[in-house]
């Protein structure tokens, strides 16, 4: 992925530059900022001095959906990482059901540092970056604040596995939360923009086992620095590769969903 790809996003709200990506990048790496190397994925090994990659791997590294899909490993390290779902809602792409989005998030130190999650046939782009807020389209995002489930919107995802226990287990916790008096319960197709409808207010919380660390960083950063919360289903820290979540407006609501909950057990990331 080249920065003009990016950059050359049709939006009203700020360009990655303007975000302040390049400003992360020159802090991060002022030499391979410097030289170019930093968006050149070709040129990207072996040769940036300030993280000096052992045995002269990559010293910025990419974990990206279609790489693991054809065999590359899910380790996040300290170094630079671009970590990128090119299409998210695939099958309503192949639907032409119209909630696909691209989702690009970057790390350094295992530390989210910024997203950014363009919904294609909306033209909105989410951005965010650690410290210095959310937005889509220019817009500042803020989460809704709710804190009672019977007022809440609650989004979910299906997740890829459908053999009969795992169904199960998915349609007992939509039970539950049902149960539980959620006043909506949602599935869009997409985890990254139920996400974003989340940063935006539009929706309360969102759960999912089986979603995948492309679908969680990007959306994480838009959601912090929208005032939510994101953490693991059993109510920790939220854990990149545990591929489960939960997301709300405030860490009451978080916790509400994450003691509803059943687990469905889909392996991680950096195991697989
Ligand atoms: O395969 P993909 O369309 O990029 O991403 C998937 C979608 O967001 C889907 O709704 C969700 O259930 C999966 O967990 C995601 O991985
Ligand atoms: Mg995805």
């Amino acid at each position: 992925m080249h920065r003009t790809d990016v950059c050359s996003v049709p939006a009203q709200g700020p360009t990655l530059s303007e975000l302040g990506t390049v400003q992360t990048c020159a802090e991060h790496c002022p030499e391979c900022f410097r030289s170019g190397l930093f968006f050149d994925p070709e040129n990207a090994f072996g040769r940036c001095k300030q993280w000096p990659a052992p045995q002269g791997r990559a010293c910025r590294r990419f974990i990206a959906e279609e790489a693991a899909a054809s065999g590359a490993k899910c380790v996040l390290t300290h170094n630079p990482t671009w970590i990128i779902d090119p299409i998210d809602g695939t099958c309503n792409f192949v639907h032409r059901f119209p909630t696909v989005a691209v989702s690009i998030g970057f790390a350094v130190r295992q530390e989210l540092e910024f997203g950014v999650i363009y919904h294609c046939t909306e033209e909105r782009l989410y951005t965010g970056r650690r410290g210095r807020g959310a937005f889509c389209n220019g817009q500042r995002l803020r989460v809704s604040g709710e804190t009672d489930l019977s007022k809440a919107l609650v989004l979910t995802e299906i997740g890829p596995k459908r053999d009969p226990a795992t169904l199960k287990l998915f349609l007992s916790n939509m039970e539950r939360l049902l149960h539980a008096k959620a006043h909506g319960v949602r599935v869009i197709g997409s985890s990254t923009l139920a996400l974003c409808h989340l940063a935006s207010g539009a929706a309360d919380a969102y759960y999912q086992f089986g979603l995948h660390c492309w679908d969680l960083a990007a959306a994480t950063v838009i959601i912090r620095e929208a005032g939510g919360i994101v953490i693991d289903t059993s109510g920790g820290p939220l854990d990149l590769m545990a591929c489960r979540v939960v997301a709300a407006s405030t860490r009451e609501m978080a916790m509400l969903i994450a003691q509803a909950l059943q687990t469905i057990n889909y392996g991680r990331d950096d195991e697989k």
